[in-house]
């Protein structure tokens, strides 16, 4: 069985596949002083809780956070026996181009989303992936992923507004069914959620007038089925996307 992580800069998602169905998805807060040790016993109580018996043969690892890979390979190799993938590295082949500037590091979680997308709903792509950034991926119909935008994540905007103005609260991202608030909590729930829905929109528009041609428009992460629901060009939200790219990379470095 392979165990999948994706390690974002927010959290840290466990997934152990078992080549038809992914058996459990296990999340924890990414820190980097977590060691192998650690890991394994959180990893292990959780599934004992949910009664998996896992054989553990594979390990593949996307981590937006450098730091933390080293823990993590060792938490394969002294709990599974294994060396795991780990995407970016030059031993991880991808199965489709990077097309960006030389000596560019796109980072891994957007490699694996192009991966996904491409092999889910080929063609022209635009990715879009709600995580601690919110991020915008191009793929064309060849699956190579040729660029995209980096826009501030939902929380981290939110959490922005909170920290640099004192008379604003913590606030969770939620829709508002007026853009007009009449009390500080609605007006920025308003700017954050109406405000990002024209971020989207604007986004899309101006990649698919760039390329000059229709694309498909795919969501993930958390707060995708969120923003789904205001007026956003969405054909598809995948939750699982990311996971799904890692078992495809996965096969596809065990064939050759
Ligand atoms: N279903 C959800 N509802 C609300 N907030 C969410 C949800 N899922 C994730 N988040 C929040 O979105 C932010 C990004 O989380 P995540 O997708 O795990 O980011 P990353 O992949 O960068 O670690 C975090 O602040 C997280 O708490
Ligand atoms: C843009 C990101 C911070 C998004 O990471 P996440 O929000 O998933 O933690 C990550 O993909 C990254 O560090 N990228 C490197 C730069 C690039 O992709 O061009
Ligand atoms: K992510």
């Amino acid at each position: 069985m392979l165990l999948a992580i994706d390690c974002g800069n927010t959290n840290t998602v466990f997934s152990i596949w078992d080549g038809t169905r992914f058996l459990c998805t296990l999340r924890t807060a990414t820190e980097h002083q977590r060691t192998a040790d650690q890991y394994f016993v959180w990893f292990s109580t959780l599934l004992g809780h949910h009664g998996i018996r896992a054989d553990i043969t594979d390990v593949i690892i996307s981590s937006t956070v450098p730091r933390v890979v080293f823990n993590l390979r060792v938490f394969a190799d002294r709990y599974f026996g294994c060396r795991p993938l780990v995407v970016g590295k030059p031993e991880c082949r991808l199965p489709v181009d990077v097309r960006v500037d030389p000596g560019t590091q796109v980072g891994p979680d957007r490699l694996v989303n192009t991966v996904a997308g491409h092999d889910l709903y080929g063609g022209d792509l635009i990715i879009v992936d709600f995580g601690t950034a919110t991020t915008f991926d191009v793929v064309a119909c060849d699956g190579a992923y040729i660029g995209g935008v980096i826009a501030p994540g939902v929380n981290l905007s939110l959490q922005a507004l909170h920290e640099a103005a004192a008379a604003l609260p913590h606030v969770d991202v939620t829709r508002p069914e007026r853009v007009i608030g009449t009390n500080t909590v609605e007006c920025m729930q308003s700017g954050v959620f109406w405000g990002y829905v024209g971020l989207i929109n604007g986004i899309c528009e101006r990649i698919k007038a760039e390329r000059g041609r229709a694309m498909t428009v795919i969501a993930t992460g958390g707060l995708a089925p969120l923003f789904q629901q205001g007026d956003t060009p969405f054909d598809g939200v995948e939750e699982d996307l990311t996971m799904h790219g890692l078992t495809v990379i996965h096969e596809h470095n065990k064939e050759g």
